[in-house]
């Protein structure tokens, strides 16, 4: 799907960057060597997507917010050197349980 498309080009970006290749000029490149500067994208885009239900923006502009979201997330993922699988199978192993259970689940583990 779309999320593995994308994780693959930014592998790609990762791969190159290993092997020192300075080809175009990349966002995600530049994201990959800049953890300050990930991070910091990844707080204003998450900010970005609540503003659009607090100040009532449109829809389309929430999705494409979630989208900046969900690259930008990509892009940490990458660097941690975890596959957006993983975070898949979290949710998976979750559909059984409702988020007030797990929630209770993980306080009582300390
Ligand atoms: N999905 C994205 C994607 N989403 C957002 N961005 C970039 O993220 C940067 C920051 O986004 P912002 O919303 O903050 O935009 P801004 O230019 O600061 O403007 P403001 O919104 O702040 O006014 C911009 O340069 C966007 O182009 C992305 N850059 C890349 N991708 C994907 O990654 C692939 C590889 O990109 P490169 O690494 O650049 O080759 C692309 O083909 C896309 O599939």
């Amino acid at each position: 799907c779309t999320l593995y498309s994308l994780e693959s080009t930014i592998s790609q970006r990762k791969a190159e960057l290993a092997a020192e290749q300075n080809g175009k000029p990349s966002w995600t490149k530049r994201l990959l060597l800049d953890n300050k500067l990930l991070c910091s994208k990844i707080r204003e885009e998450a900010d970005e997507l609540c503003r659009t239900l607090e100040e009532i923006e449109d829809k389309s502009r929430t999705a494409l917010e979630m989208a900046d979201v969900l690259y930008h997330a990509m892009v940490l993922l990458a660097n941690k050197d975890l596959k957006i699988e993983a975070v898949m199978q979290v949710l998976r192993q979750r559909f059984s349980q409702s988020g007030v259970e797990e929630k209770r689940g993980r306080i009582s583990q300390g």
